[in-house]
């Protein structure tokens, strides 16, 4: 299947995904200056209480933290969407070296690490449904930019051990993700895509401006990962991140001036 090397990355996933190629592709750079602040954007509401983390898993790609999504306990609303988009998990790209690693890019500036936070509208019956519709899936997106170390992250990196290698999860209880938010809520929003295969045009893109603080101590850690699974000839998971794609006329949008 897919991947992010020379032979399976991503400037081959058109060849499996043709929509790869598609109109609504991300990630994409931001351009604060081509961006259009729009006043009708109502401000983020993420109510993430109490939290229902359930597992974490290495699914040979990224680590991703699941969630419980069977009621409204942790929700987006406001910001860019209608209606009410349940948080399924969130995960995060990044790269081999601290000079690159985000997905979305900022005037051509790459961040070693970006977070995604993937939420479902619940107007469909479950994630299944949702995850291939045009409003089906609103991802928000925070930056990690090299600093102190984030204590915030500590809970995540002490459960690498148990998740190293692809298909080994483990259970993580009681993480509420509103603890890797920072300080300000302004946004820039756009419509666009999953940025890994099966690459659906499905996601409002909700990336926030202010990053959240990591060291290059704890960017290490995430590279102690493997896209391998146990018993195979490990290789680091890193630069697990695809390129901005071209931004076909959208218009980017922001809640601030
Ligand atoms: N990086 S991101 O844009 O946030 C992103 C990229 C890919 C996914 N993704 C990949 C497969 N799936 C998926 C999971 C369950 C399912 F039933 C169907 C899917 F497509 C998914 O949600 C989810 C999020
Ligand atoms: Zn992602």
């Amino acid at each position: 299947s897919w991947g992010y090397d020379s032979s399976d990355g991503p400037a081959k996933w058109a060849e499996h995904y043709p929509i790869a190629n598609g109109p609504r592709q991300s990630p994409v750079n931001i351009i604060p200056s081509q961006t259009q602040f729009d006043s009708s954007l109502k401000p983020l509401k993420l109510q993430y209480d109490p939290s229902t983390s359930k597992d974490i898993m290495n699914n040979g790609h990224t680590f991703q933290v699941n969630f419980l999504d069977e009621s409204d306990s942790a929700i987006l609303t406001g910001g860019p969407i209608t209606g009410t988009y349940r948080l399924k998990q969130f995960h995060f790209h990044w790269g081999e070296s601290d000079d690159k690693g985000s997905e979305h890019t900022v005037d051509g500036v790459k961040y070693p690490c970006e977070l995604h936070l993937v939420h479902w509208n619940t107007k469909y019956p479950n994630f299944g449904e949702a995850v291939n519709k045009p409003d089906g899936l609103a991802v928000v997106g925070v930056f990690l930019k090299i600093g102190s170390a984030n204590p915030r992250l500590q809970k995540v990196l002490d459960s690498f051990d148990s998740i190293k290698a692809k298909g080994q999860q483990t259970t993580f209880l009681n993480f509420d993700p509103k603890n890797l938010l920072p300080a300000s809520l302004n946004f820039w929003t756009y419509e666009g895509s999953l940025t890994t295969p099966p690459l659906y045009e499905s996601v409002t893109w909700i990336v926030l401006k202010e990053p959240i603080s990591v060291s290059s101590a704890q960017m290490a850690k995430f590279r102690s990962l493997l896209f391998s699974s146990a018993g195979e000839q490990p290789r680091c998971m890193c630069n697990n991140y695809r390129p901005p794609q071209p931004i076909k006329g959208r218009k980017v949008r922001s809640n601030f001036k």
